[in-house]
């Protein structure tokens, strides 16, 4: 599982150990994690160019003090000062001792910052505000033929929201200390990091508020069947979905719930003839929710049209997880928080930005807010989901992040933008649903679907790259679930 914490708890982490550490020991380890990825991803330290953007803070500290570590094994390393006068003392006396080069001059370091083999970025770490100022924007426009690394944060994301309000450096890796940083995890912000390295300095830190599953965490989690289990225990997934006008999204929906763990998936809709001739192992019952045979979750909405408003009633109204999607989502918009206010059993609202946006208007009263907005906001929209209906929200998008009405945040790392597919989000619903008949409580089951989705999205693709339709993302399910297994 990766862990990530906001910047306040990371100060305060950071000063309890400086505490009972000599002065600048902290610096050093952080430093010397950095010069040791520097040195592996230039292969060859001898010789080699590298550059060093220096802000005012201990972040170019690092840099510094690692540029110095590179320069006495021989690279040619040059620091470009863009605040002259508050570079760190201590770095800058550490690069001069190891005969590395100074300049605060713009022209000298575009120069070289063009022909370096590797640039360290240590403009701006955690103790950032805002974008790139003026004198640094040039770097990020400027070319360049080697590798970037980002010094704890590629400099203008913001640390604890990944949100870019400005120009921003984009990195290859990011060598980050103690903890990720929210920003490294959440686009836009994650966008500019590249591959990311965690480096420990020894901070004791509290349990995250933030996390990331990887391989192993997914699977414990999956359900698994046991000798004495039967399709009833495994869990039975309702799916109300589709639509004489989307017929499609129901056995979209299907598909993702077909392979998602559960015993056995009830449809109940309007494409009930196009979903059993597609998957016969489907049970299809006639009406609503409300008079279907017991499950143990519902997926409602996916193409739902017209008749989602009543499909949406009868679930929220059975006392079994409730998973609302896509036209579920717009009738959920236009009652608010209150339609769930009675519910017993949790409910997973899984909405793309537009959708988000309609349901802060319905909890709001205000205007629905512009979905760019809220996907460049992505964290906080997300948990003021999470908080204003009191249910999990899982927002799909670029990065996938799923909030607890409780608090706690899952950012999914996996996933393709050419998951941005028409009925891929059906899928995910589907898949989701499934894992909640199957016992997830909603934030796992929301961020294992994610997962799996993501990692299926690429599968499908059978090589990185090419286009997917969202029923070979359903096909690939199995094989994800495989592969998650084995690792
Ligand atoms: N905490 C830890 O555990 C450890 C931390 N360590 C390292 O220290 C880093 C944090 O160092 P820090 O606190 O000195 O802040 P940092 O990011 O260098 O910024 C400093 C100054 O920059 C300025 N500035 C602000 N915005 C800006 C912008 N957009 N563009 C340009 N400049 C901008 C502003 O100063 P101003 O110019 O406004 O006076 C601000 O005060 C951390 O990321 C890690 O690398 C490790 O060594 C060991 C363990
Ligand atoms: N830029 C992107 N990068 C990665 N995944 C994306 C991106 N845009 C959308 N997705 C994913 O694609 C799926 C699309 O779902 P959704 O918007 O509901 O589509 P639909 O309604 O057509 O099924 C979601 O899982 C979402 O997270
Ligand atoms: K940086």
């Amino acid at each position: 599982m990766r862990h990530a914490h906001p910047v306040e708890t990371v100060r305060a982490a950071e000063a309890e150990l400086m505490a009972r550490l000599p002065e600048g020991a902290l610096m050093q380890r952080a430093a010397a994690g950095l010069a040791a990825t520097c040195a592996r991803l230039l292969g060859r330290v001898y010789g080699s160019r590298v550059t060093v953007l220096v802000g005012s803070g201990d972040n170019g500290g690092d840099a510094l003090y690692a540029g110095a570590a590179l320069a006495r094994r021989g690279a040619r390393v040059t620091a470009v000062l863009l605040a002259p006068g508050k570079a760190h003392a201590g770095g800058l006396a550490a690069l001069r001792a190891a005969r590395g080069r100074v300049t605060a001059e713009q022209e000298v370091g575009l120069a070289d910052f063009s022909c370096a083999d590797l640039v360290l970025d240590g403009i701006v770490g955690i103790g950032g505000r805002g974008g790139l100022r003026p004198g640094a924007v040039p770097y990020a426009e400027a070319r360049r033929r080697g590798v970037v690394v980002a010094v704890d944060l590629p400099s203008g994301v913001d640390a604890d929201t990944g949100e870019v309000p400005g120009v921003a450096l984009r990195a290859d890796v990011t060598v980050c200390f103690g903890t990720y940083k929210p920003g490294l995890l959440i686009d836009p912000g994650a966008s500019y990091a590249g591959a990311v390295q965690l480096v420990d300095i020894g901070l004791t830190l509290p349990q995250p508020e933030l996390t990331a599953l990887q391989h192993a965490d997914v699977a414990a989690l999956l359900p698994l069947p046991g000798a004495e289990s039967d399709k009833y225990r495994r869990g039975v997934v309702g799916v109300a979905a589709g639509s004489a006008t989307y017929p499609g999204a129901a056995l979209l929906a299907v598909a993702g719930a077909l392979r998602g763990g559960a015993g056995a998936v009830r449809y109940v809709g309007a494409a009930a003839e196009e979903v059993v001739r597609r998957f016969p192992e489907t049970l299809v019952t006639e009406g609503g929710p409300a008079g279907a045979g017991r499950v143990q979750a519902w997926v409602v909405g996916p193409g739902g049209g017209e008749g989602a408003r009543q499909a949406l009633a009868e679930a929220l109204a059975s006392d079994v997880p409730v998973l609302v999607d896509a036209d579920g989502l717009t009738e959920l918009g236009r009652i608010g928080p209150s339609a769930l206010a009675g519910r017993t059993a949790p409910t997973l609202l899984t909405p793309h930005t537009g959708e988000a946006a309609r349901l802060l208007a319905g909890a709001d009263g205000g205007a629905p807010a512009a979905a760019d907005d809220l996907a460049a906001r992505r964290l906080a929209t997300a948990r003021r989901l999470a908080a204003a209906y009191r249910a999990t929200v899982l927002l799909k998008g670029s990065t996938t992040v799923i909030a607890d009405p409780g608090g706690a945040v899952r950012v999914n790392p996996t996933g393709t933008s050419w998951l941005a597919t028409a009925g891929s989000g059906d899928v995910l619903a589907g898949l989701a649903g499934s894992l909640l008949a199957a016992g997830l409580p909603p934030l796992d089951a929301a961020s294992v679907a994610a997962y799996l989705h993501g990692l299926a999205g690429r599968e499908a693709a059978g090589a990185p790259g090419a286009p997917v339709t969202a029923l070979a993302v359903a096909e690939a399910l199995p094989a994800v679930w495989r592969a998650v297994r084995q690792a």
